[in-house]
């Protein structure tokens, strides 16, 4: 066939300049790069052979060879895997960008830091940071002839017809002039061992050592040996007290793609009716595409030491979808498929204990180091919070490891649903909540005047999903109740002063409800204001106004909620507002209005009409200069 010349994807351009002009300092992981893809080759080839037996022969001997060539300037990756068709070298390697590239890109333009690159999976590419230009000779596992395909990153990558009898990759990177250090064997070796070392499959390399000759006594001949570089032991198979916390770290980063550290490790064997290993981190960062529904949930799964499944979201519940690591497991078949996942008792025995000892961790952790454990609150506590909506069985357990912050902390503490009831006042028999944006719009809303009058502690729900968590929501027997829906009368006695002024401002009530009744569903006294003039509330059963911002903002078709409107019955404006109407019933409209348009702002929204409100304000503030000037 003809050379075929063929344009990169334009991300991946992006990404091209970028690792070419890369002044990243950790350049040596474009080896760990593609000596994990050469595994994860030689794991989908090895998988092949078990589940397909005709579809290879020569199976066994699994290896990846690196090769220094310091004439040539050459440093070539070899591996006996999976190998690619053209087709396939043609997608994966320029015409599609994967996902981590975008991602990548994304969070670049955002961070602007070069750093994020451990991230995401922008494996292949990173080789153009130490190399001008690079070959990839591979065979297909399919038996299709061998393809070459090269680039030297400029903006497009030719593919041509290669010879190469047996199945694999072989990744040539032509080694740019000023990181020649990367043909050193040394260099090569160490960085191996720092990244790589827990690879199952030999990593080899031709080392020439100088060995006495067996032919002439007392000379030295030099040799061309094979070595292996990586000690090739399955980490998660190795016993607790051999493993550092660097090799927990590094392997941490080559299964999660994180660049940080993770918080903590979690790593046990179980033996008795399952039997299997778990190596689970808990990340010490949210994962950027967390909240996407692409994110991809769940530990790599294997079943006695073989690959069988990049992340299997039947191990973990999803409210535990930050965890990342390893199961291995001596009980499934070889050749499981999503049906047999969903459905077998070993499965849901290992998803019961990971869920278990990942619990368990958080509460230790907050119990024994709880600025450790706040750290994971901010990162992660939102996802971990869907727990309580949908692990029935353990809400209250995880309800426990939540932190809030309330009318009582102040920005910058917590409190816990146990010592919110530890603290309740006497007689009190609801948590009291209130949702908003921030702290800020929470802690200064009309909502929340007679709960600190009367000494009532309010929780705060700043994240978007809580009024759905919590509504229907009982901890320890006490149900967690909205401040801002349905009607509150904080004491006895204010429920019997409600009924006199209900009667002393009825025709105020009902102009209102006459002035309004396009816009709100009802409209009285309340029983939750102090300062403020009035408060929009909703129906006790009514969907969060937060809630239904969101929704709307997703474009999603929420039917149209009329609100109910609150009066203080205590506040001046309240009063003179009823004398003047008592007078005459439409000479405060204009006023009836504004106050309308004011509980909107206060709700967070914006008013009806923000032009005619602005000039109904102009209009009151030039009347109150005048006046006084
Ligand atoms: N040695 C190889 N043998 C077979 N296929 C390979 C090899 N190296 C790369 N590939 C193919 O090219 C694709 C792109 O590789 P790249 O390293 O850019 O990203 P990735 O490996 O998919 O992502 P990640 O780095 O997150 O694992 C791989 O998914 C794989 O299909």
């Amino acid at each position: 066939m003809p050379v075929e010349n063929l344009e990169f994807k334009t991300e991946i351009n992006q990404l091209l300049n970028l690792m070419i002009h890369s002044l990243y300092s950790h350049k040596e992981i474009f080896l760990r790069e593609l000596l994990s893809n050469a595994s994860d080759a030689i794991d989908k080839a090895r998988y092949e052979a078990l589940v397909n037996s005709d579809a290879l022969t020569d199976m066994g001997d699994w290896k990846i060879k690196i090769t220094a060539d310091k004439d040539a300037g050459t440093l070539t990756i070899s591996d006996n895997g999976i190998g690619m068709t053209k087709e396939q070298i043609i997608t994966e390697l320029g015409t599609i960008a994967h996902s981590g590239t975008l991602d990548f890109m994304r969070a670049l333009k955002e961070k602007g830091d070069i750093n994020l690159i451990g991230q995401f999976g922008v494996g292949f590419y990173s080789s153009f940071m130490v190399a001008d230009k690079v070959t990839v000779v591979t065979k297909s596992v399919k038996g299709e002839p061998a393809v070459k395909w090269e680039s030297e990153a400029k903006g497009s990558f030719t593919v041509d017809d290669a010879q190469k009898q047996t199945r694999g990759t072989d990744v040539i990177l032509h080694i740019k002039e000023d990181e020649k250090k990367y043909l050193e064997h040394w260099e090569i070796s160490s960085i191996v061992k720092k990244y790589s070392d827990y690879i199952e499959y030999p990593i080899v390399m031709d080392v020439e050592r100088e060995e006495d000759s067996a032919l002439d006594k007392g000379t030295k001949v030099k040799l061309i040996k094979e070595e292996t570089l990586n000690s090739q032991k399955a980490i998660w198979l190795k016993d607790k007290s051999e493993i550092t916390p660097e090799q927990y770290n590094e392997f941490y980063k080559h299964v999660s793609r994180d660049f940080t550290d993770p918080l903590s490790v979690i790593h046990f064997k179980a033996e008795g009716t399952s039997e299997f290993t778990a190596l689970i981190y808990i990340p010490s960062q949210v994962p950027m595409d967390i909240f996407y529904e692409q994110f991809k949930i769940g530990p790599v799964l294997y079943v006695k030491r073989v690959q069988i499944m990049d992340h299997c979201e039947e191990l973990v519940p999803k409210y535990l979808r930050f965890v990342k690591g390893v199961v291995d497991s001596s009980d499934l078949p070889l050749n499981v498929s999503r049906e047999i996942l969903q459905n077998n008792p070993h499965v849901s025995v290992i998803n019961k204990n990971i869920t278990k000892k990942v619990l368990d961790t958080l509460a230790d952790m907050k119990q024994n180091d709880i600025g450790k454990y706040r750290k994971f609150y901010l990162e992660l506590g939102k996802v971990l919070k869907e727990g309580v909506h949908f692990d029935f069985q353990r809400r209250e357990t995880i309800a426990d490891l939540l932190l809030f912050r309330s009318t009582k902390t102040g920005k910058d503490s917590y409190t816990t649903l146990k010592e919110y009831v530890d603290t309740m006042r006497e007689g009190q028999e609801e948590i009291f909540y209130i949702t908003g944006a921030s702290y800020e719009e929470a802690a200064q809303s009309p909502h929340l005047e007679k709960f600190n009058d009367k000494g009532y502690e309010v929780l705060f729900m700043l994240d978007e999903i809580d009024d759905i968590i919590f509504g229907y929501f009982e901890y320890k027997g006490k149900r967690l109740k909205s401040v801002i829906k349905g009607s509150f009368d904080l004491d006895k006695q204010d429920e019997k002063k409600k009924e006199e002024e209900g009667h002393k401002y009825e025709k105020l009530l009902s102009q209102i409800k006459n002035r309004l009744k396009d816009d709100v569903k009802e409209v009285r006294l309340s029983g939750r204001l102090k300062q403020s003039p009035c408060c929009l509330v909703s129906d006790e059963g009514a969907i969060d106004p937060a809630m239904e911002r969101m929704l709307r903002s997703m474009g999603k078709d929420v039917p149209k909620n009329l609100r109910i409107l609150e009066i203080n019955p205590d506040h001046p404006l309240i009063e003179t507002l009823s004398g003047v109407i008592e007078k005459d019933t439409s000479a405060a409209d204009a006023v009836l209005d504004l106050l309308y348009e004011q509980a909107l702002v206060l709700d967070g929204n914006k008013p009806k009409d923000p032009a005619l409100f602005a000039k109904k304000l102009t209009e009151l503030m030039l009347e109150s200069l005048r006046r006084s000037a």
